[in-house]
């Protein structure tokens, strides 16, 4: 058997399972980043995320900027998955022997750019050859903090909270098609600027989920980001909560450059929201009672919208997707897995 067979998750669970946590209140495998407690005020918090070339961007449709950007800009989005504030980070390259030196002072442009926006220092990394192999790969360990009890985790969605996410989804994934689709003459150029922005350089909402987790315990109930697409991150979540959940597929955010562009290309918007992956917003639910103060805080503070686009359900129901009509249907994961690539 190879690893195909298995997938991504089930891949993961093999490997992990059985690994000890060294602390009671160690949160080790399945969430966004390690939570860990070294006993003094703040937990730390550790990621790793890596950009492959050909897998996660081509020197052809990113610039090394760009590329360098979003190297950390994943990762710093999985420190935002957990309400965290980033503070180092370790580069490990995998060089081919012929790139340019151009290239990869320009993706380090990209990198320290990021780093000093989000006031993150580089401490560290490590450089290997690819050999025979070709491919440019970028790994980075992200680590962070967060005050003591204000971690938001993936587990602790319940029956009636409701489902949001910040910003809009899709657009990424429909920026992406416009580099590998051939009709992109009938996109307005505007359109097209703004959806492949946000796939080549994507904003992680690290602001947005500092203030998430600024809030009294209880009120945000669970949070991850969205890299893999809506469907698949909703099922993770929904599976660390052990619990069902109702999408109400009028809810779901699109922008309207992705509305356009969806029609010029004839693809419904939907199934780049809900598969498409790399949107990097915040996925998280919240107890009702909560929603106004929630939405303000993030348009004030933030200017980033908050949209509801469904609710937590039992276990027994499912994740659902519930049209504008009433009709009902399960809403099965569809997004990427590296071992299944589809796209
Ligand atoms: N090879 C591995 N060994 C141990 N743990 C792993 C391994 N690969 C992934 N994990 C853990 O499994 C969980 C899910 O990993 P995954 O990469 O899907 O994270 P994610 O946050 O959902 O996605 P992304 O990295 O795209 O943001 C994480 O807690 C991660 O640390
Ligand atoms: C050239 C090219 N082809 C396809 C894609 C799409 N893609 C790659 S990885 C991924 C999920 C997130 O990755 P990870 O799980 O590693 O964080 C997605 C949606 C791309 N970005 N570039
Ligand atoms: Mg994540």
């Amino acid at each position: 058997m190879d690893i195909s067979a298995l997938g991504e998750f089930e891949l993961i669970a093999r490997l992990t399972a059985g690994l000890a946590t060294r602390a009671a209140g160690d949160v080790g495998i399945g969430d966004d980043c390690a939570l860990l407690d070294l006993g003094s005020g703040d937990l730390l918090l550790a990621t790793c995320d890596c950009q492959v070339e050909g897998v996660h961007f081509t020197l052809q449709t990113s610039s090394p900027e760009h590329i360098g950007r979003k190297a950390l800009a994943i990762n710093l989005s999985d420190i935002a998955a957990m309400g965290g504030t980033p503070r180092y980070a370790l580069v490990s390259l995998l060089l081919p022997p012929h790139l340019s030196v151009d290239v990869l002072d320009g993706i380090y442009a990209g990198l320290r750019a990021e780093a000093q926006r989000f006031d993150t220092t580089i401490v560290g990394g490590n450089i290997a050859g690819t050999g025979a192999a070709q491919q440019l790969v970028i790994d980075i360990t992200l680590l962070g903090t967060v005050a003591r009890g204000h971690a938001i985790l993936r587990s602790g969605a319940r029956v009636g909270d409701l489902i949001c996410v910040t910003g809009s989804l899709g657009d990424s994934a429909a920026g992406l098609q416009t580099f590998l689709r051939p009709a992109t003459d009938a996109v307005l150029p505007h359109d097209l600027q703004a959806l492949r922005g946000r796939h080549t350089a994507p904003l992680p909402r690290v602001h947005e989920g500092q203030l998430l987790a600024s809030f009294k315990a209880g009120q945000i109930t669970a949070m991850l980001d969205i890299s893999d697409g809506l469907s698949g991150d909703l099922t993770h979540l929904c599976e660390r909560s052990g619990c069902g959940a109702r999408v109400d597929l009028a809810t779901i955010p699109l922008s309207t450059p992705l509305s356009h562009v969806a029609q010029a290309l004839q693809h419904d918007p939907l199934d780049w929201a809900l598969h498409g992956g790399e949107d990097y917003e915040l996925l998280f639910t919240l107890q009702l009672p909560s929603l106004d103060e929630v939405r303000t805080a993030l348009q004030e503070q933030c200017g980033t919208p908050l949209t509801v686009i469904g609710e937590i359900q039992p276990l027994s129901a499912g994740l659902t997707l519930a049209h504008s009509n009433g009709h009902t249907e399960p809403l099965h994961a569809h997004s990427w897995d590296h071992l299944k690539p589809k796209k």
